[in-house]
Parts: structure tokens; sequence; C-alpha cells
């Protein structure tokens, strides 16, 4: 065989082996997207009154002199005049939502009542109905800590608000909730019982949506929905009634003294499964090279693992290096969780995306966090995207309200254009669907702190195969 055509087939069959790798890392990255698409980004429950003693509401009108008013009880037995329930709409004040720094009033974006809990008392308590339970498992899932060397948690809640939407015109448009503080996961609503009609709350998380019709049984049931800090959320206009929701700030609280009860092993998920299979492929994160007798040969080499985070976590707030990968969520968690198992450290920083590339394709240096809007061209991420990894967690006031510039400079002093690995990053998945990550700073419930949420990622240092090959869990 002459030499020039043993050149011509290296070519295919090297092609192939890189064909071969980047369908193991397809896999991986449908399955993370698999996970992500049905790991519970929101849960809710409905408790009928039936055999439950009566809600008491006790409030005092902010702009009059504390006085003691009759309680409020729901679900309402006699009607007449002298409704308890007007008198409370009378005596809220209107309440705003958060643009940037500010607390907007705008009843176009929303319309509604509001106490502030120090204007209130309620008999009511989301742990006797079960309810933290009920949002501690499906939100807040625990695994093996032995396997994950993640410490379970449970969930607390902080009563925030009590807020009345009153038919004809009650709502509240698209946004995101404002974070009260780095450890809070997602907020609680729940709706007491009192007829209304409209006024659906619907949650959105990575292009699904939950939709609660809470009318039907708004007179005699107790409804409620919790989710996670990033999930965009509305309320549907209110026709008739009122809609009295109590609104907590949820979060998960490190219980090291006490196991959890249910216990998820890592096992179970099918992001493991697939991991381990690409582990066990000697390919995988190996380069394959063809000898000059034509035979393939793993070339030792290892590489580096990069996911996206499906979740937003504010990696910019002071005091996040205590908060991750502890209060990882949902898909992210168990990819973590996964690698973890395997006996890797991965690592879980910030990144940001830039493009160096401007909308025409010059070369000149555009710099812009993803994904890259400009004039409605929306960039995919693709080889002009740079991917900077935070060499830490961090806080980083500096992105507030950065431009373009910012961002740039940004990446230059303080972040490494993938130097922290000495090996190319192979991304198993693109940046998280941000758009409730700015609204963060844009949009909220309230005008906003210094929190910013934004790209998180789950980096992992994946040995060559002899070395993994040993490594535990994989020879089991
Ligand atoms: O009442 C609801 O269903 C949700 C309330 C809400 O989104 C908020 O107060 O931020
Ligand atoms: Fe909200």
């Amino acid at each position: 065989m002459s030499s020039p055509e043993r050149l011509e087939k290296k070519v295919p069959v090297r092609s192939l082996s890189e064909t071969a790798f980047k369908a193991v890392c397809d896999n991986l990255g449908a399955s993370f997207k698999d996970e992500k698409a049905s790991a519970s980004f929101v849960c809710g429950g409905t408790i009928p009154m039936k055999s439950k003693k009566q809600i008491k509401v006790y409030w005092h009108n902010a702009s009059s002199v504390p006085q003691a008013r009759m309680p409020l009880e729901l679900p309402i037995t006699s009607s007449g005049e002298n409704n308890p329930i007007d008198q409370l709409v009378a005596d809220c004040e209107a309440a705003g939502f958060g643009r940037n720094k500010e607390t907007i009033m705008d009843t176009q974006y929303r319309k509604a009542g509001k106490l502030e809990p120090s204007q209130f008392a309620t008999t009511f308590h989301p742990g006797d109905y079960g309810i933290l339970d009920e949002v501690s498992q499906i939100l807040v899932r625990n695994l093996d800590a032995g396997e994950t060397g993640l410490i379970p948690r449970r969930v607390e809640a902080d009563l925030y608000k009590l807020n009345v939407y009153s038919g004809p015109s009650g709502l509240f448009q698209k946004h995101v909730d404002t974070p009260r503080s780095e450890n809070q996961i997602g907020s609680l609503v729940v709706c007491l019982p009192s007829p209304f009609k409209g006024g659906n709350l619907v949650v959105r998380h990575n292009g699904s949506e939950l939709d609660f019709p809470w009318e039907n049984h708004s007179a005699d049931c107790i409804q409620w929905a919790a989710f996670y800090s990033d999930c965009e959320h509305e309320i549907k206009t209110v026709s008739e009634g009122h809609r009295i929701t109590l609104t907590y700030n949820l979060y998960a609280k490190l219980e090291v003294a006490q196991p959890h009860s249910s216990v998820l092993d890592v096992k179970s998920l099918p992001l493991y499964g697939l991991l381990k299979d690409a582990l066990q492929t000697p390919g995988f994160m190996n380069t394959e090279e063809l000898s000059s007798i034509g035979v393939v040969n793993q070339v030792p080499t290892g590489g580096v693992l990069g996911i996206f985070c499906a979740h937003v976590y504010p990696h910019a707030s002071k005091g996040v290096d205590k908060l991750l990968p502890q209060y990882l969520k949902g898909a992210d968690l168990c990819m973590y969780a996964a690698l973890h198992s395997f006996g890797f450290k991965p690592d879980v920083l910030p990144a940001i995306v830039l493009y160096d590339k401007d909308d025409y394709g010059n070369g000149e240096v555009y710099a812009c966090s993803y994904p890259y809007r400009r004039y409605g061209v929306e960039f995919e991420f693709n080889d002009d995207a740079r991917v900077y990894i935070g060499t830490n967690l961090r806080p980083l006031g500096v992105m507030d309200n950065g431009g373009e510039e910012d961002y740039l400079e940004l990446a230059k002093e303080f972040w490494q254009d993938e130097k922290k690995y000495d090996k190319p990053i192979t991304w198993i998945s693109t940046p998280g669907h941000p758009e409730p990550a700015m609204a963060h700073c844009s949009y909220g419930n309230e005008a906003s702190a210094n929190f910013i949420y934004s790209c998180a990622t789950i980096i992992a240092e994946i040995p060559e195969w002899d070395e993994r090959n040993i490594m535990r869990q994989l020879s089991e």
C-alpha cells in the first residue's frame, strides 16, 4: 500500500471515531435534557376543608391605629352584610412589583392588594398540612450523602405576604420572583378557601408549563403550589370574587444531624447509567490514532466534560461558595451526584459566554452575554462563542448594569478562557434558557436587591481510560 493511499484511509477512520465520540456526548446531553424536562420545577396540591378547622386571619390597617378587628374566618359560612372579606380588601394596600431596583405600581401589570406579615397573623401554617414535606420531597431531592458528598436538605417557609386578587380585573403578569436571600430555593403560594373565578396560576420553566386552575375548588379547599425561584409565572385575570393567597419564601436548610427519611439512590438515575456506559467506552475522552500499520490505538489523554446547568443560581452573591454544590436543583443535582459517585471531583463554576463576532460575521469584537441578541437575531452557541470560566464562585458586583465593554473587561481581568483546565472542555449542554436569569435584574415581585443570576456550570476532569477503568463504581 503506498503511503498516499494510507493517508486517504486515515481520514475516514479518524472522523468515524470522532463521530462516535460525538454520539456518546450527544446521548449524554440528551439524557441531561430529559432529566431537565422531567425533573419537577413545580408541585402543588388541594386540601379539602371539610374536616378541617376554619382558618382565621387577624389584621390591622397600616394607615390607622392598630385595632382589634373581628378575624376573617375561611371558608366563610354565612353570607350577609359586613362581610369581613370586604373589610380585608379595603384595608389592603396596593401591591407593586419590582423593576430594576424600583417598586413600580402599574395595575396593567399587577392588580392586587397586599398586607405585610407585620400587619396580619393567621392560624394557618403550611407545616401543619404536610405541605412542606411534599415540597421537600419534590423540589429538594435528597441523594445518598455517601455517594454524592451532598448533605440532605429540608425545606423551610418564611411568610412573605398576604395578597388579594379581586374580580373583575385582579392579575399579575409574567414575572420571576425576586429572591430575598441566596439560599432561597423558591416560592410557595397558598390559596385560602374563598370563591373566585379565573385567576389561574401558570408556572413555566425551560419551555415546560403547568397551569393551576384553582377556581373550581376555590370555595372549599386550600390549594397550593411551590416552584423554584427561576420559574417564570403569572396569574391570569380574576373575573369574580376574591383570590386570597399567602405567599412564602422557601429555603433549603441542611439537615446535618438527622438523616432524611427518603433518600434517592444515585444509581437509579437514568443519567447515571448513561454516564457509566460512556466512561466504560475506551474512546470516550481518549484520542484514537491509527498506527503506521493501520491499527487503532488509544492515546491516553483524558478530557474535560462541561455542563451548563439547567437552573440559574446566585453565583454572584455573597457566600455563594457555601451554597453550591449543596443547593443544586433538579437535573443539575443528578449530574453532579452521578459524576461524584464515580469518584470525580466536579467543580461548580460560573461561566459567561461571549461572542467575538458581530452579527454580520465580521471579525470585530462584540462581547455580549449569551444569548447574543442584536436587532432580533439570536446567535447559536457555536464556534464563535467563547466560554469564560470563573476561577471560583464569588461576589461579582461589576456585572451589575454592566454594558458590553464591562463584560469583556471583566472576562479579561477575572475570568479565564477555559484555562483552569489544561484540556479543552467538551460541552454536552448549551447555556440554559437564560431569560429568567436576566429577568431577575429587571422584573420581579419587588424591586431587586443585588442578586445577579446567570449560567452556572458543572465541570469534571475525566481521567484517561486506564486510570478510570480502575476507579470505584466503574469496575463494579
Ligand atoms: O398568587 C399567586 O398565585 C402567585 C403570587 C405571586 O406570583 C407573587 O406574589 O409573586
Ligand atoms: Fe410571583
